[in-house]
Parts: structure tokens; C-alpha cells; sequence
């Protein structure tokens, strides 16, 4: 007689080990020692179980960043007079305070620029940098260059993880020579220098924006200053860069609970969020990630952000491989300049991704719940 074995059938380990998890915050080290199938695996895990990951042994030479830095802080240290003459945003150009249109704002300024447009670059660098405008544009055409390879990298990995007929799916949308790709560039000044933003900051500041609790409940931590507010990104991948001030949160799902997990600054990796584009592309199988910077009183955060995006006349929808008879599409198709209309018309903090959701009658919801 055969007597069944008690003994629960333990399944060998056939695959390196999973992207690591310190702090809660998935790390992926890119330089693929464990194999290109592995890595493309554990990129695709991270994208789909956080929509977020700490990218390491990334490849990409500390130069450009360097010499990108060096030139946001001349710039930010301008008087505010001189700043402004960058700005207002358009939504391009230098912004203080005011993120968007419809009334957000944080503790910070920021550049706003092309990340595929070197004329008009070269053309917002004359307000940047009035003595030498080809030196800013030359180190931010630098950066970008190493930017765009480096999400095209990932991207790849994506394409050859999801299982993707042709792989390069995601990355030739960001290729594209009419991507519609953008680079932000934040600085969170100190509490003590934060009135020298703008001239009439002084006492705006005393009503400055703190933080609440927020829609989860959680409150990030006692009387912090919000210097981005809640979002997700509306591109396809997001490439973000610090110094070593810490700030930055991401909304992760632990326990089927969503907490905000403080990111721990780290000069040397690049932080990679899941747009609002991919998660429609990949069926809602990649999701975008919801974050937020909370400002340190006490050190300024400079950091800067890649928006890989496709060019404004893209159809999005979901890749035919991400379609199953359990899995139908969610999302109807939509342009990514129909998207961008939608999204400049609403908070920040808005879901804007649910109102292209097709619900179970096949009705979509665009159109509603706008603010
Ligand atoms: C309030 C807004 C600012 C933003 C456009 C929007 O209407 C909603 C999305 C915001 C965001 C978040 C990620 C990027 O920082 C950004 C440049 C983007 O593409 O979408 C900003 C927009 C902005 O600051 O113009
Ligand atoms: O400045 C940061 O660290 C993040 C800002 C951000 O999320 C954004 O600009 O979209
Ligand atoms: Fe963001």
C-alpha cells in the first residue's frame, strides 16, 4: 500500500533570488549577474506587485548628473527676480510654489523642461542662464541622453518579461522623434530659506502647506511640509534621481493594507516609478505607484525627474498579450494629448486613470468624477 507522504512538497528554487527588499523598498541591480530572463522577471515583479523600484549598478556615469546638478544649484540660487524670468510655467519653465493649474501647491521651485525638444531648450536656457545659455542646455541634452537610454533599458526588460511579441513595444513609444518626454528639475529649500522663493512669500508661508491626513488615514509625520503632494505619474516611466535628503514616499500595499514608506535617499541609484501610461498599456498589469515628497525642515532636497513619454498623437491601449478572456481590457483606448487635456484639467491628487476605466457593463467612465 502507498501511504501519502505528509511531507509538504517543497519546490526547488530554479531562479536566482528575488530583487532584494530594504526598508520595504524593492531594489533591482540592474547589472543582470544572475541572467537577462532573471532580471527581466524581477523587473517585472517590482513593477507589478509595487509599481516602483530602486534601480542600482544602473551603468549610467555620474557625470551628466553631476554637471546637471552643479547647474540647478547656480540657478536656484539666483535672486528670485532673476528666476522668474524663467517662468511662469506654461506648464514649461520655472515655477515656484504652484504645481499645475487648478490650485496645488508645495514648498518647493522647480524647472520644468523638454526632454526632446533641444531648440526649445536651447530657447528657455537664455532665461536660465543669461550669460551662457548653451551651457545649460548642452548638460541638460547631456543628461537626458543618458536618461532616455536608461529607460529604454528598462523598458526592454519590461517588453521581454511581459512576454511580448516584439519586446521594444514600450521603448519605441519613448523613441519616437515626437516623444513628448519632460524633465523636472525640484528644489525644496530649508524651512529658514524657504521665504526667499519669491518676493511676496514671507507671509504666504505662515499659511504653507502642511500636511493633513491624508485620504489613508496614515499622517506622514507631525507638522511635516508638504513639498510635492500626493500623485501618480501620467507618463509611461518615470526615471528620479536625489541628493541625500530623504522625502520622498511611496503608497505600497503591505498586508493588504496601502502605508506610505519613506524612500532612504540614495545619490547614487535612480528611484524608477510605473506611469499611469503603462498600467493602461499593460492591461492594469504594471501599476502606477502613488507618491509624495514630504520636505525636510532642515536640508534642502535637490532632485530630478525623467518622464519618458510617447508623442501626443500615441493611441493607448492595452497590448494585445495582456488580454485574456478572465483578463478584458479595462481601459478604452485613448491619445496620450486626449489624456494630457484630461489631466491638466484636475488636482494632483486626482485618480485621473480611473475616468478611461471601462466598468463591468462596458460602459467607461470618462467624464466623470472631475473636479
Ligand atoms: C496639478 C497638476 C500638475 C501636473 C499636471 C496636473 O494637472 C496633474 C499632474 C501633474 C504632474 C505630476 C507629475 C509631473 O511632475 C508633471 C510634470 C506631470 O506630467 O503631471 C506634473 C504636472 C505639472 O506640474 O505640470
Ligand atoms: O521631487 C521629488 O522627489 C518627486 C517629485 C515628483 O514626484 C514629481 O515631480 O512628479
Ligand atoms: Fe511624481
Amino acid at each position: 500500500m502507498v501511504v501519502p507522504s505528509t511531507t509538504p512538497v517543497v519546490r526547488q528554487q530554479t531562479t536566482p533570488p528575488q530583487s532584494s527588499h530594504a526598508g520595504g523598498i524593492p531594489t533591482v541591480d540592474l547589472s543582470a549577474h544572475g541572467g537577462r530572463g532573471a532580471l527581466s522577471r524581477q523587473v517585472v515583479r517590482a513593477c507589478a506587485e509595487h509599481g516602483f523600484f530602486r534601480a542600482v549598478n544602473h551603468g549610467v556615469p555620474p557625470g551628466p548628473a553631476a554637471r546637471l546638478d552643479a547647474a540647478a544649484r547656480t540657478f536656484f540660487a539666483l535672486a528670485p527676480r532673476d528666476k522668474q524670468r524663467a517662468g511662469p510655467p506654461s506648464p514649461l519653465g520655472y515655477g515656484c510654489r504652484s504645481i499645475g493649474f487648478n490650485g496645488d501647491a508645495g514648498e518647493l521651485e522647480y524647472l520644468l523642461l523638454h526632454a526632446n525638444n533641444p531648440a526649445a531648450v536651447a530657447h528657455r536656457a537664455r532665461a536660465i542662464d543669461a550669460e551662457e545659455p548653451s551651457r545649460f542646455s548642452n548638460v541638460v541634452n547631456e543628461y537626458v541622453g543618458a536618461m532616455r537610454q536608461l529607460a529604454c533599458e528598462i523598458l526592454d526588460l519590461l517588453g521581454e518579461g511581459l512576454g511580448l511579441e516584439d519586446p521594444r513595444s514600450f521603448s519605441k513609444l519613448i523613441t519616437d522623434t515626437d516623444s513628448d518626454s519632460l524633465l523636472r528639475i525640484n528644489h525644496y529649500p530649508t524651512a529658514c530659506n524657504a521665504h526667499n522663493l519669491d518676493h511676496d512669500s514671507q507671509c504666504k508661508m505662515k499659511s504653507s502647506v502642511r500636511t493633513k491626513t491624508t485620504s489613508n488615514g496614515v499622517k506622514p509625520s507631525a507638522g511635516g511640509r508638504v513639498g510635492f503632494g500626493e500623485h501618480s505619474d501620467p507618463q509611461i516611466l518615470s526615471l528620479l534621481r536625489a541628493n541625500d535628503v530623504d522625502g520622498l514616499q511611496v503608497l505600497l500595499n503591505a498586508d493588504g493594507k496601502e502605508v506610505w514608506v519613506q524612500v532612504p535617499a540614495d545619490q547614487s541609484a535612480f528611484f524608477v516609478n510605473v506611469g499611469d501610461l503603462l498600467q493602461a498599456l499593460t492591461n492594469g498589469k504594471l501599476v502606477s505607484v502613488r507618491h509624495r515628497v514630504i520636505a525636510s525642515s532642515s536640508r534642502a532636497r535637490l532632485s530630478t525627474i525623467y518622464f519618458a513619454a510617447p508623442p501626443l498623437h500615441a493611441r493607448i491601449l492595452a497590448l494585445a498579450e495582456t488580454i485574456t478572456a478572465n483578463a478584458p481590457s479595462q481601459y478604452r483606448p485613448f491619445t496620450w494629448a486626449e489624456y494630457k487635456k484630461t489631466m491638466y484639467s484636475l488636482r494632483l491628487s486626482h485618480s485621473r486613470l480611473n475616468l478611461f476605466h471601462i466598468d463591468h457593463d462596458g460602459h467607461s467612465n470618462v467624464g466623470e468624477g472631475e473636479e
